[in-house]
């Protein structure tokens, strides 16, 4: 089975590439051939999404209830989407939606599931697509107009059916979907920098966050703004946008045999995830529905999962808004940041040999339970290496990138205690920071002003805790392993040492005849 949740990749789509900037459609043609307005109760939205540096304290941002989806904690809207399914195509199924104990709604066995069982068969017809036909089809017409790419295309598409209540042939799947997706684009800015401080994930989400604000406003200068009868921007707004690039990120898959198409997929898009499950959604050509392969047994009244794909905690929370059990995910990892100083004599020979090859003085490079990479090695060579070694740099810079087509295992014999010391002073540095915050945290000041609050405050702290908890493992794990084998270095060069000067030792008492 091919991973095809593997989906959200880190880097949006902060620009668009293939949308002619220099092509602007006739606006008298549009507004003559689409006269109709859009329709629905739609209350003017406030943005509560900022990268600004400020704090808790200073702003509370306007936080509005998005008019569709609904609670997830409940199964509200869940039988009217299983009905609806059932009646639009979808074959009979092993597994209901109920309330579980992971992930508070999924898919829960009816009957026996046998392992290698092939279910779901989601018909194509039931997917969502960039190919979808608009419930406001001039909507769709305009979009194409301006080729705006797959991932902006299905979050306006989202908004525009949502906005269309029941007139949308999707408005029972909408209902069910929730009204505000676990994400990192929910943070602010304030809750990122206190809560997530020590951990590299912040700077993803803020990137995310920015990524998704400039995609939005691109759309809005470059489109929404000529046509403000078919996007009003009391639909299409920052709001919106963030719950629907919420839901892609939560929800959407790549089917491998459908050209790697992105999809969303009702009913599939309900099971959760285990670290453990090896199985993904794909399109199945012999069946010609969207399936998946069970790789275990399941009782009836047990959940079923499948894998989201091999990623880190961090991962997890940053598209999925959770942090998987302490010690669970065999894919976890943690992001070690390892600096250039500028106080280096070499400084600017290496930042040149690092920049030729696409890096930086500040990189971060991801640890495993099982050890580091060896692009991180490489940056610690550089770093470390004396004036002396300076026609060493340009190869340590390429072996430090990500090119493939370049030797990575080098061996610096005479600076490789250095190296491994920089980095165990590296994850010193990193462990002190979580631990700051893990400290810290039982004591930290929420600001909070109504009971919601406090119940909000209190799962991002804990969600952000246990993310801290499982990258400081991490961290504390290489440092072993590292400690451990510098030690067993030390310990082997003393017996050499020792060795020789006994039989050096042997060899006078030999000559002198002692
Ligand atoms: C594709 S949806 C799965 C269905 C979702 N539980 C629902 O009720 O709509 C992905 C979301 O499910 C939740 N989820 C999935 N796997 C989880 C897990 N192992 N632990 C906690 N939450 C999980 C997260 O909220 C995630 O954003």
């Amino acid at each position: 089975m091919v991973e095809a949740s593997r989906i959200f990749h880190t880097t949006l789509l902060p620009t668009f590439p293939h949308l002619h900037n220099n092509h602007k459609p006739d606006s008298h043609t549009f507004l003559t051939n689409f006269p109709r307005k859009r329709h629905g109760p739609f209350q003017v939205l406030h943005c509560s999404v900022s990268t600004e540096n400020d704090t808790a304290t200073k702003t509370t941002p306007t936080q509005m209830t998005i008019p569709w989806g609904c609670d997830i904690d409940s199964l509200e809207n869940a039988s009217a989407l299983q009905r609806w399914l059932s009646d639009s195509g979808l074959p009979p199924q092993k597994m209901g939606i109920e309330k579980v104990d992971v992930g508070e709604r999924g898919l829960v066995a009816l009957k026996n599931i046998r392992k290698g069982e092939k279910l779901l068969f989601v018909p194509p017809s039931l997917v969502i697509t960039s190919d979808s036909q608009w419930g406001y089809p001039e909507a769709g017409e305009v979009l194409k107009q301006y080729s705006v790419p797959d991932w902006p295309l299905l979050a306006i598409y989202l908004i525009s059916e949502a906005s269309l209540q029941k007139s949308s042939r999707w408005s029972n799947y909408i209902s069910a979907l929730p009204r505000q997706p676990y994400s990192l684009l929910y943070w602010t800015r304030a809750e990122l920098d206190r809560y997530l401080e020590a951990s590299q994930i912040r700077e993803r989400a803020i990137e995310r966050i920015t990524n998704v604000i400039g995609t939005y406003n691109d759309l809005k200068f470059r489109i929404f703004s000529k046509y403000p009868d078919i996007f009003p921007e009391e639909v299409f707004n920052l709001e919106t946008f963030k719950w629907s690039f919420g839901i892609l990120f939560s929800r959407l898959v790549r089917l491998p045999s459908m050209g790697g198409r992105v999809a969303l997929v009702p009913w599939a898009d309900m099971l959760n995830h285990n670290c453990e499950v090896e199985t993904f959604l794909d399109y199945d050509k012999s069946t010609k529905g969207i399936v998946f392969t069970t790789d275990r047994q399941y009782q009836p009244g047990e959940q079923v999962f499948i894998s989201y794909g091999r990623k880190s905690n961090g991962e997890l929370l940053l598209s999925y808004g959770f942090v998987p059990r302490e010690g669970t995910n065999p894919s976890d990892s943690v992001e070690l940041s390892l600096l250039l100083k500028k106080s280096d004599k070499c400084y600017k020979e290496k930042l040149d040999a690092l920049r030729m090859h696409g890096l930086s003085a500040s990189q971060c490079f991801p640890i495993q339970i099982t050890g580091w990479p060896l692009e991180l090695m490489a940056y610690a060579y550089l770093v470390v290496s004396p004036p002396s070694m300076r026609g060493k740099f340009e190869e340590m810079a390429a072996a430090a990138s990500n090119k493939a087509n370049v030797k990575k295992d080098m061996k610096y014999p005479e600076i490789e205690e250095q190296a491994l010391q920089f980095v165990l002073d590296s994850c010193e540095s990193s462990i002190s920071k979580y631990s700051k915050f893990l400290q810290t945290s039982g004591t930290m000041d929420l600001d909070i002003t109504s009971p919601k609050q406090l119940n909000r405050k209190m799962f991002l702290k804990q969600l952000a805790v246990d993310l801290c908890t499982s990258e400081r493992r991490i961290l504390f794990r290489a440092q072993y392993v590292r400690k451990s084998s510098l030690l067993l270095q030390f310990i082997s060069l003393f017996i050499l040492y020792h060795d020789k000067r006994s039989s050096m030792i042997r060899s006078i008492n030999l000559t002198t005849g002692i």
